[in-house]
C-alpha cells in the first residue's frame, strides 16, 4: 500500500426517495461538493470552508466529514493522520439534496485513498450506509446513477436503476432548511396495509417509468403514501408549486430526500418552463427558491491524489 500526500474527493448531490421509494432509492445530480485533504507534518486539524453557506458548517472535530475520515481510520485500526481539509461547498446544506451524504462519503473515500486504499468500494459503502443510517443517498454518491438498495441475508443488494435519457430532474431549492432529523420526526412508526400495498405497487410503476420514460407513468409513480403526507406540512407553498410543475408540463412532482427541495421530472422541451413556473408559484407563497435543470450524474465520487 502507498501512502499519499493529498487527495482532491469530489461528490455528488443525491436526491433520494423519489416519491414511493422512501429509504431505499435515491439518484446521483450533476451538483458537486469538493473535498481536499493535504497531511499536516505539524500535527492538528484545519479545516476551510468556501461556497455558499461555508460560514454554517462547523469547522472543528465535530465536521461530519471529518468523522467520517476518522471513522474509516478506526475501521483499519489506525491513527487518523493530522490533516488540512479543503471544503469547496456546491451542494446545499439540510435541502434534500444529500448533503450529508457528500460529506460522509467524501471524508471515507479521502481517507481511504490517503491511508493507501485499504478497503473496497463495497466496504466503504457498508461503512456510509452505517453512517448515514440509510443507504438512499449515500449509495448513489458513491456509485453514481440511480440506485436500489435492499438488504441481503449478508448485507446489501445494489440495484442499477435505468434512467431514460429524455427524462430531466428539475430541482427547486427554497431558501430555508430543513433537517432530516426533524423531517423523519413527523413520521408514524407504523403503517397500513393499504399504504403499504400502495408504495410497492407504485415503487414498481416508478422502476418502469424511469426506465421507459413513459410520462403518465412517472406521473402517478411519483404519489407515496409512507413520507410525503406526513412532510408536506413542513413545506409552505408544497400544493402550489406541485400544481405549477403540473400546469407547465412536468410528468409529476415529489419531495426531494427530506425535502424541503422539490423535484420535478420533466423532458428537455418543458424544462425551461417548470423551472420558471416552480420558482414563480414559490415566490407566490413568499418563498426564495434556486430552479435548475440538472441530469443524472453516471460516475459517483471521483478521487485524484496531489502526490
Ligand atoms: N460539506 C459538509 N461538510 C461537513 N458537514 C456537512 C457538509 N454538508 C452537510 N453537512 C452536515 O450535514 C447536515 C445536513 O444533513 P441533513 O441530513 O439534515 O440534510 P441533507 O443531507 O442535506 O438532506 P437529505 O438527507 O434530506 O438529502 C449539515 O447541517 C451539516 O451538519
Ligand atoms: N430517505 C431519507 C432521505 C433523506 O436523508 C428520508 O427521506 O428521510
Amino acid at each position: 500500500m502507498s501512502v499519499v500526500s493529498g487527495v482532491t474527493v469530489t461528490v455528488p448531490a443525491t436526491t433520494a426517495n423519489l416519491g414511493p421509494g422512501f429509504d431505499c432509492i435515491g439518484a446521483a445530480l450533476t451538483l458537486y461538493n469538493e473535498f481536499k485533504f493535504t497531511r499536516l507534518q505539524a500535527g492538528g486539524l484545519i479545516i476551510h470552508v468556501t461556497g455558499t453557506e461555508a460560514e454554517r458548517v462547523q469547522t472543528d472535530e465535530s465536521n461530519l466529514l471529518y468523522q467520517a475520515f476518522v471513522q474509516l481510520y478506526q475501521y483499519i485500526e489506525q491513527t487518523p493522520p493530522s490533516v488540512k481539509i479543503e471544503i469547496q461547498l456546491g451542494v446545499p446544506l439540510a435541502r434534500g439534496l444529500g448533503s450529508s451524504a457528500t460529506a460522509i462519503v467524501g471524508g471515507l473515500v479521502g481517507a481511504n485513498q490517503l491511508a493507501g486504499a485499504p478497503l473496497s468500494l463495497l466496504q466503504v459503502m457498508e461503512l456510509a450506509i452505517a453512517m448515514e443510517g440509510h443507504p438512499d443517498n449515500v449509495v448513489p454518491a458513491l456509485l453514481g446513477g440511480c440506485r436500489l438498495a435492499a438488504t441481503s441475508q449478508t448485507g446489501w443488494e445494489i440495484c442499477d436503476i435505468p434512467w431514460h435519457q429524455d427524462i430531466v430532474p428539475v430541482v427547486a431549492i427554497p431558501d430555508f432548511e430543513l433537517s432530516t432529523k426533524e423531517a423523519r420526526r413527523v413520521l408514524p412508526t407504523e403503517v397500513s396495509r393499504a399504504d403499504a400495498i400502495f408504495n410497492v405497487a407504485h415503487l414498481g410503476l416508478l422502476l418502469r417509468g424511469l426506465e421507459t420514460g413513459k410520462g403518465e407513468w412517472l406521473r402517478t409513480a411519483l404519489q407515496d403514501k409512507l413520507h410525503q403526507p406526513y412532510r408536506k406540512a413542513l413545506i409552505p407553498g408544497y400544493d402550489a408549486v406541485n400544481a405549477a410543475a403540473i400546469a407547465a408540463g412536468a410528468y409529476g412532482m415529489t419531495i426531494s430526500g427530506a425535502g424541503p427541495t422539490l423535484l420535478a421530472l420533466t423532458n428537455a422541451a418543458n424544462s425551461n418552463a417548470v423551472e420558471t413556473e416552480m420558482a414563480a408559484a414559490w415566490k407566490e407563497a413568499g418563498i426564495t427558491a434556486t430552479v435548475r435543470s440538472l441530469s443524472l450524474d453516471t460516475q459517483g465520487a471521483s478521487s485524484f491524489h496531489q502526490g
